[in-house]
């Protein structure tokens, strides 16, 4: 038995201690070979692999990125995409199975290629934390450990000049990074995508944290909009997928507040910095595992369906279960944060 893997869509802390975990339980346990797609789709498309025994995941564990790249590729475009030439593709590399670790758009075309015959098996991925049908995503752990040791400087820059400091994480349509490393760091108000807010209620939490004699910290996640605002703030074009790329909320709100409080204002985009480097031990030990169970489900011939983690288990749910809904943050979630705002 032969097995393909790939990783696809942004990058995550963890996807390489994925790769370790199921390239080790697959030789140890089962017996098989594995070969990596090198970026995502683009390598499924292309027939792009490169073998990797045992020595070639050797402590990448701790490896941040990911060895095989990644990439937006649709894999149902270009002449050699679509499921029939990528069942003849991975026929003439006598892959017998793929194991596909990406998020919700990895995993939408990984279903569709799995409803046409394909045989694949998921895991989840995603810094935003914002697929269902599992407690939490491997990268998330890391990405908020880096945004709240990030907006601990903000916050004693923002002390000793008394000014108003604006921290922008990642969160395209959820604001689970915002709200974790908002709460971690003792933020004065988190502002999310799935709680609209207007600029003078920003301001009102701003100055009564001013008026207690603090420099006021917002945590704001890019795909946040105020009540005023459409759609989230994008000034930088499409991805490659044709989606708007945001980013710079914060750069937008830093001089409302500012006119609104009377309070120097700053802002800081961390950006991709949220998505590099290494894992903490929480997210490789989850990623460990799931790349583990992966290869057990392979094994078990449940195409279809990805591994995730329930409490403290890994279990197998149908894409469909991951696909129906994005997991935003609830309602008694933000409630209970922004007793802590102003
Ligand atoms: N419904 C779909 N059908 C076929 N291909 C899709 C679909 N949705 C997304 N894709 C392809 O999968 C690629 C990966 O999806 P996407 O860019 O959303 O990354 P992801 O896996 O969701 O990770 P993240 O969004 O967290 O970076 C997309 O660029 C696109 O080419
Ligand atoms: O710059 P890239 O790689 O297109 O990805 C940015 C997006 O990826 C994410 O980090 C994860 O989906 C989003 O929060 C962000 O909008
Ligand atoms: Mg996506």
């Amino acid at each position: 038995m032969k097995i393909g893997i790939l990783t696809s869509g942004g990058d995550c802390p963890g996807l390489n201690a994925v790769i370790r975990g199921a390239v080790l339980n697959g030789i140890k346990t089962h017996n098989v070979e594995f070969v990596g797609f090198l970026d995502g789709w683009r390598g499924v498309v292309d027939g792009d692999v490169i073998d990797l025994p045992r020595t070639r995941v050797r402590g990448i564990s701790k490896q941040g990125g990911t060895i095989l790249g990644t990439s937006r590729t649709n894999p149902f475009e270009g002449p050699n995409g679509g499921p029939e030439n990528i069942r003849k593709t991975l026929e003439r590399l006598g892959i017998d199975a793929v194991i596909a670790i990406g998020g919700e758009g990895t995993l939408a075309a990984a279903q569709r290629l799995t409803d046409a015959g394909l045989k694949i098996v998921g895991v989840p991925k995603t810094v935003d934390n914002d697929l269902d049908a599992t407690d939490f995503t491997f990268g998330f752990d890391t990405a908020v450990q880096i945004a709240t040791e990030a907006i601990d400087r903000l916050r004693t820059t923002g002390e000793s000049h008394h000014r108003c400091m604006v921290a922008e994480v990642m969160g395209r349509h959820v604001g689970w990074i915002a709200l974790h490393s908002g709460m971690a760091s003792g933020a004065h108000a988190i502002l999310i995508p799935e709680k609209p807010v207007s600029l003078d209620q920003i301001a009102q939490w701003v100055t009564e944290a001013r008026d207690r004699g603090r420099a006021p910290l917002v945590v704001v996640a890019e795909g946040f909009v105020t009540t005023d605002m459409e759609a989230p703030h994008s000034e930088r074009g499409l991805d490659s997928f044709g989606r708007p790329r945001l980013g710079g909320i914060g750069e937008l709100l830093a001089p409302e507040i500012e006119a609104r409080t009377g309070i120097e204002t700053r802002a800081t985009v961390l950006g991709h910095i949220q998505r590099g480097g290494v894992p903490t031990a929480f997210d490789r030990v989850l990623a460990t595992r799931l790349g583990m169970a992966a290869v057990d489900s392979v094994m078990d011939g449940l195409w279809g369906t990805m591994v995730s983690l329930h409490g403290t288990d890994i279990v197998r749910v149908g894409f469909e279960k991951a696909l129906d809904n994005l997991k935003t943050v609830p309602e008694h979630r933000y409630d209970e944060a922004a007793i802590l705002f102003g």
